[in-house]
């Protein structure tokens, strides 16, 4: 099955079991400092829809938590499922959400480029925020309005001046472990950094995803939904927690 790699043994995503979490007062707050003007374009990449960002610089950079240096943000996209019953990447204690934010860092400080960092076992560190159904975001709202733009693969129209720390709950508390890209490469080089509190978005905003299509301008249509890899084993991980 191509959606197990052999030998593997951090994969992801994973059920978080809050009663198997083991508290670490070791860890830090995670500090998140975006610059707006580095993000780019969106584009449909006929997997999810995701906002890339300019990471040539330390200009919009994530440090603390558990991280041993700061990450750079190269991208943020999604998974959600074709119903509100199910849709995340990630679990908690069996639950899924109907939708999950990920966004993407690399290290930049021990790797020269994001290709070498995504083959380091340290090399990436990836934000993962649950999305809920409740109240409209606002934020997400400037992102809804462009998916139209970009409804089939390989379309992509410029985006800027978003800062996508409008999208992470301010709450700090967070779980931690050590995992891999839920897409091929599938490397287990993700440092796993979930948000224990959702955002709330509206069913509008949850229907306008599933507009997107996984195929090209001409191809028959098909409905860019349950973008999500299956749960995978934890096998001998420990998941942490910033909070008791
Ligand atoms: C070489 C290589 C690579 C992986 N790229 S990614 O880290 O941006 C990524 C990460 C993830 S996830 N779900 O593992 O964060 C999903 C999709 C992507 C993507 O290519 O768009
Ligand atoms: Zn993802």
């Amino acid at each position: 099955c191509p959606l197990t790699i052999p030998g593997g043994t951090r994969q992801s995503p994973i059920n978080i079991q809050w009663r198997d979490s083991v508290y670490d007062p070791f860890l830090k707050p995670l500090k998140i400092s975006y610059d707006p003007t580095t993000c780019l374009h969106i584009w449909n990449n006929g997997y999810s829809f995701l906002v890339e960002f300019d990471d040539s610089t330390d200009k919009s950079i994530i440090v603390g938590g558990p991280l041993e240096n700061q990450y750079r943000l190269k991208q943020f996209h999604f998974h959600w499922g074709a119903i509100n019953d199910w849709g995340s990447e990630h679990t908690v204690d069996s639950k899924f959400y109907p939708a999950e934010l990920h966004l993407v860092h690399w290290n930049a400080v021990d790797y020269p480029s994001f290709e070498d960092a995504v083959m380091e076992g340290n090399g990436l560190a990836v934000i993962g925020v649950f999305l809920k159904l409740g109240a409209r975001h606002e934020g997400l709202q400037t992102l809804v309005d462009a998916l139209p733009a970009v409804r089939h693969k390989d379309t992509v129209i410029e985006f800027d001046e978003f800062d996508p720390s409008c999208l992470i709950p301010s709450c700090p508390d967070y779980w931690t472990y050590a995992g891999s890209l839920t897409t091929p490469p599938l490397t287990e080089s993700v440092t796993w950094i979930i948000k224990k509190k959702p955002i709330e978005v509206d069913e509008d905003q949850l229907e306008a995803f599933r507009t997107l299509l996984f195929t090209s301008d001409g191809e028959e249509e098909r409905r860019m939904v349950d973008n999500f890899r299956p749960l995978q084993p934890l096998m001998n991980r420990t998941v942490r927690s910033s909070f008791q």
